[in-house]
């Protein structure tokens, strides 16, 4: 049997078709978004519908069912007759930073941590819609139901039926879902919008059966519930206890599989929910793999070449530090930040140490990731690193020393679709259990070498003295 996964994130759309049986990737295809922190659904659309004809063209039978995984967070406002009120507003747009804090100040860091899961920062949904309500209150008025990327996307898929749906794991991004009891917190979401009441996506458990395709090609097929791109990476990969991923796509996500839910009044941890009925705390920076295609771009050279150099250089990169939040950031939560590069002198100077300060700042950021995930109590036995950038030699050399812990890299593939098909499988199966598809990959040991421990401590520092925290 042959099912289809979409992964509609930052970037682009890839679709996978794949073996039920056995997880086998029999074709896949990919389709670019559009640049920018909003973004008109459509584009969306568009490459699926084209991701999708390709890998279907090239696959060898009928689909039988379709997941998406999409990017997490993003404010899709439809208005009564289903058109979005304006772009998409997503996970990584910092507008509604004031908003996040106006949250905060109304209810505590506490209290929203313990009934949502998460303390608000820009990249949840209800910061933007609050910055809506607040900036846009004539496309505020026209909003009759808010969706996700990958809820609009399925809805898309199914021609647009009169009742959308979602999922736990998506639903737990958006600040108005509680992870405690499962159900939609509409008091909160209407507190956000000066009382307006949207209507909101039916939650649907991780193995419904939502409704049947009616996109040419794969006709009738059975659409699974979907899930947020980090959730279905999680499922992809079959997390066991003492499994930790990190994700190096445009964001760097940090996640491990949990049996109950967290809430970190911190905020550094968010507390979501897997797509398995489980949960996934899950810490996200805003820069990953764009702070090396653009230092690599800085350096005139390409990926690989900046691969090349960061390895020609000594770990600590002759005493430079990256604060690599070249977009703001999340966590640490410094929306208006920009990028800040120490300790340079004549003697340091180089392309070399340039590349793997920018390779050593990027892993850094994941490094404290995984010290704030391993602080709500999890194991942390490994570290599988998925993503853009985890193809990169620095990466995948550099990545071991400074976690603290071996890595493994499955072998290359698109994680997040591949948990995409392996949820459509499952709804079409009906079974209790997703099925196991077998993750192949290679093993860098952490190794003796304790020179991460300078980088680490000339990162800090530098945080400290540039941003005070
Ligand atoms: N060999 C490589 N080295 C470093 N970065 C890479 C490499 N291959 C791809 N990337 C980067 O990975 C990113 C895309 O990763 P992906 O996980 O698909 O992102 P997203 O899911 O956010 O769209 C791009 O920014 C690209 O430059
Ligand atoms: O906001 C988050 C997680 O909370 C991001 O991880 C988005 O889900 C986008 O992911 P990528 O496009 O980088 O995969």
């Amino acid at each position: 049997m042959l099912v289809l996964g979409i992964d509609s994130s930052t970037q682009s759309t890839k679709a996978l078709v794949v073996d039920a049986d056995n997880g086998a990737v029999v074709a896949e295809a990919k389709a670019s978004h559009p640049e920018g922190t909003e973004v008109n659904p459509a584009a969306w659309w568009e490459a699926a519908q084209s991701a999708i004809a390709e890998a279907v063209e090239r696959a060898p039978g009928r689909i039988e069912a379709v997941s998406v995984g999409g990017q997490q967070h993003g404010m899709v406002a439809l208005d009564s007759s289903g058109e979005p009120v304006r772009d998409a507003l997503l996970w990584n747009d910092t507008r509604s930073a004031p908003q996040a804090d106006e949250l905060i100040e109304r209810h505590g860091a506490e209290q929203l941590a313990s009934r949502t899961g998460l303390v608000p920062v820009a990249s949840f949904t209800i910061t933007k819609l609050a910055w809506l309500t607040q900036n846009e209150p004539h496309n505020a008025d026209r909003v009759e139901q808010v969706l996700l990327p990958h809820d609009w996307l399925g809805w898309q898929l199914a021609g647009r039926p009169e009742q959308a749906w979602t999922d736990h794991g998506d639903a737990s991004g958006t600040g108005y879902y509680s992870p405690a009891t499962g159900e939609w917190i509409p008091e909160l979401l209407a507190e956000a919008m000066g009382g307006r009441t949207p209507k909101l996506p039916k939650l649907l458990a991780p193995n419904a059966k939502a409704a049947e395709a009616t996109l040419p090609g794969i006709e009738g097929a059975t659409i699974g519930a979907g899930t947020g791109d980090n959730m279905a990476a999680a499922l992809g990969l079959g997390l066991k206890p003492g499994d930790v991923v990190v994700s190096l796509g445009t964001s760097g996500a940090v996640f491990a599989p949990a049996e109950q839910p967290s809430a970190d009044p911190s905020g550094i941890v968010a507390g979501f929910c897997d797509a398995t009925g489980r949960y996934l705390p899950l810490v996200c920076t805003l820069n990953a793999a764009r702070v090396l295609s653009s230092t690599a771009q800085m350096l005139e050279t390409d990926l690989e070449g900046l691969s090349e150099l960061a390895l020609a250089a000594e770990p600590g990169a002759a005493g430079l530090s990256l604060l690599p939040y070249l977009e703001g950031e999340r966590t640490p939560n410094l929306p208006d930040a920009t990028g800040t590069l120490t300790g340079l002198s004549g003697a340091n100077m180089t392309p070399q140490n340039l590349a793997r300060a920018a390779v050593e700042g990027m892993l850094c950021g994941m490094a404290d990731a995984i010290d704030a995930i391993r602080d709500t109590g999890a194991e942390v036995r490994r570290v599988l690193l998925i993503g853009g950038a985890a193809r990169s030699e620095a990466v995948q050399a550099i990545a071991p020393g400074l976690f603290g812990v071996d890595v493994d890299i499955p072998d290359p593939a698109e994680y997040v679709a591949l948990g995409a098909a392996k949820q459509a499988a499952w709804a079409h199966s009906g079974s209790a259990a997703p099925p196991e598809w077998e993750v192949a990959g290679t093993r860098k040991a952490v190794g003796a070498d304790t020179s991460h421990e300078v980088v680490r401590t000339a990162y800090t520092l530098a945080r400290k003295q540039v941003h005070g925290i």
